[in-house]
């Protein structure tokens, strides 16, 4: 970086950035003296602290003096044994405790400094004999023994509190302690909290292949795991989803399971699914739609199951998104369904990005994804060995699931919860090895609470955000047969009101393969789906308003809308449905379209 060139720091007299993160140390320490005394007065004004990392590599020298912190590295270590510090003031998610056996990788960086500002986070052992740099011939500066791998330096060398870590996000404990890291250097303005709340639903109940579904021992196995995990998750319960029509169809033991499994019916929550386990897009009447909803309900109804729950989830995620308004339709009048959860929206990947919705009074949860599939998984076949499950329950994927989102919601599977218990397994060490290293506070809320906890802390994902489902192979499959992403528009008129653009529309429609929306006094002739509470009434009613075209790539479809150009909502929402489409706008003279306002007024 040359002078001038660190990206502006205040803006209006305000701090831009709350928190500095250097992904290297070395261009840290390395900026030139100019860009590092705007850097630090910023961090002194707006108290705003700094977070590095050093990575060593082969060229990296053994020891390293930085230019400007008391602070001595010692690079390319393999090291055992890391030991968080429990006196340390960064905790706060993170528990104290040592992570026994070998770090991964052997290009640790150590950290010495003879200032007081310096504390240790983690401390670790070198690996091995006789570590370079010890016995007769010490390396001056660093003792023997226990070396710190995180350190924190709380400000009283310069004013400035930074966090630096010995090696990268790669290590588990190092994600961990980056969370704590944020939390303690914005005076917990950028904090997660400790209450973590995990929903585990269990799909297909009776829907499994005989040879594959649960038998009495298994669900013995599943009341016994229910109680030991209450210990750690608080009111933890599982959740069944059942499928009425494949009740008593496997062998003699698992038709058993079946009727222990109704036996204990009050021990879990249950929720439906269709009774034969059908796809809702695959019914496009809403009469046929709801007489097969009410045999599961009957079922349910006949073997005491509680109907009250006011969740459910479809198959296959088939009609919650994309959306079916017929199953949401459906499930309100014969369910009361208030809660259902998927991971489609806005697409299966990347996870992270899963959100909710609101649709029809439907609060639609994000669902997470815990590494057990739909089919039978054994420990010893877990795709890409059982150590890929392991490293995803101990720090790895799953236990960062939990770590970064309030509220998790896990599908699992009957199949796995028979055979190798996989389901059982997997959550008994996740909520062990959480209780081990965090602070987290875990607990199990009924679906109607959560999804309210959920929308209460994420506000802005009420309103839902349509895509085009036919732009998602996963989308298309589960999109109605008889519905089509044929009737949308390929360019919009978007106004502003008065500038002509009837007129604009009238000329276009000359065209032979120009076509616009349909009038309607429903939508007071313009349609105004993107700018208004149309929105909400979904994909298939604004499609509806279109002609189906005679040849898809010759002819063009387009609306006018002359208030989407004012609109806040409108760009957002029209970007994510019709990504390709073009945008007309007329300008005029301000004075011209005002004055023809004022006469339209009068
Ligand atoms: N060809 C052409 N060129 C320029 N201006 C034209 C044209 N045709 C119509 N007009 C004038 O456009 C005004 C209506 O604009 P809009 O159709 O955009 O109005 S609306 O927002 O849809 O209500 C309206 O303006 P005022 O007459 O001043 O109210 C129309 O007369």
């Amino acid at each position: 970086m040359g002078k001038g060139d660190l990206s502006p720091l205040p803006d209006k007299g305000r701090g831009r950035y709350i928190l500095v993160i250097y992904e290297s140390l070395l261009k840290y320490a390395h900026t030139d003296s100019w860009n590092r005394q705007l850097l630090h007065q910023y961090c002194l004004r707006y108290r705003v602290g700094i977070i590095t990392f050093h990575r060593a590599n082969q060229n990296s020298p053994p020891l390293l003096n930085l230019r400007g912190l008391p602070l001595l590295l010692r690079t390319n270590q393999a090291l055992r044994d890391a030991s968080v510090m429990s006196r340390s003031p960064l905790l706060h998610l993170t528990r104290a405790g040592t992570d026994r056996g070998p770090l991964p990788g052997d290009d640790w960086t150590t950290f010495t400094s003879n200032h007081s500002s310096y504390q240790a986070v983690v401390q670790a052992r070198p690996r091995g004999e006789a570590p370079v740099g010890s016995g007769d011939n010490p390396v001056p500066g660093f003792s023997r023994g226990l070396q710190d791998t995180v350190v924190l330096d709380v400000g009283l060398f310069d004013g400035v509190q930074r966090v630096v870590f010995g090696h990268g996000l790669g290590y588990w404990l190092h994600r961990l302690l980056l969370v704590d890291a944020i939390t303690y250097l914005t005076d917990r303005k950028l904090s997660l909290g400790l209450e973590r709340h995990i929903l585990v639903d269990i799909d297909d109940i009776f829907v499994g292949k005989e040879g594959t579904r649960m038998n009495t021992k298994d669900v013995k196995a599943l009341l016994d795991t229910q109680n030991q995990l209450r210990s750690q998750i608080t009111n933890f319960t599982f959740n069944l989803g059942f499928s009425g029509k494949f009740y008593h169809t496997g062998s003699e033991e698992e038709d058993d399971g079946d009727d222990l499994l109704l036996g204990s019916v009050l021990e879990f929550w249950w929720f439906p699914h269709m009774f034969s386990h059908m796809q809702p897009h695959l019914f496009n009447n809403l009469t046929s739609l709801q007489e097969h909803m009410m045999l599961n309900k009957d079922f349910a109804l006949d073997h005491g199951i509680p109907v009250d729950q006011g969740y459910a989830v479809a198959p296959h995620h088939s009609g919650v998104y994309p959306v079916h308004l017929q199953l949401y339709e459906t499930w309100r009048k014969v369910w009361d369904i208030r809660v259902t959860s998927t991971e489609e929206y806005p697409h299966l990947k990347p996870a992270r990005y899963r959100k909710g919705f609101i649709h029809n009074d439907i609060m639609v949860l994000p669902r997470q994804t815990c590494g057990l599939f739909t089919h039978t998984i054994y420990y010893e076949d877990y795709p890409g060995g059982p150590e890929e499950l392991d490293n995803s329950i101990m720090g790895g994927e799953l236990f960062l699931t939990v770590l970064l989102n309030p509220i998790s919601v896990f599908m699992t599977h009957l199949s796995n919860y028979g055979n190798d218990r996989l389901g059982l397994y997997t959550f008994l060490h996740l909520a062990d090895f959480i209780s081990t290293w965090t602070h987290l506070q875990l607990d199990t809320l009924p679906p109607l609470q959560l999804a309210q906890k959920y929308f209460a802390l994420f506000p802005q994902q009420r309103q839902p955000l349509w895509q085009n489902p036919c732009d998602d192979k996963r989308h298309r499959d589960i999109w109605s047969k008889e519905k089509t992403c044929d009737r949308l528009p390929k360019f919009l008129v978007i106004g502003p009101q008065k500038t002509g653009t009837t007129a604009l529309s009238l000329f276009l429609l000359m065209h032979p393969s120009i076509s616009s929306s349909f009038s309607s006094t429903k939508t007071y002739e313009e349609v105004q789906f993107f700018n208004t509470n149309n929105y909400h009434l979904g994909i298939d009613w604004y499609m509806e308003l279109f002609p189906l075209p005679s040849n898809v790539s010759s002819d063009f479809l387009f609306e006018k809308s002359s208030a989407y150009f004012p609109s806040e909502d409108a760009p957002r929402r029209a970007a994510a449905l019709l990504p390709k489409a073009k945008i007309l706008t007329v300008l005029i003279n301000p004075s011209d379209r005002a004055y023809s306002w004022y006469q339209c007024l009068e």
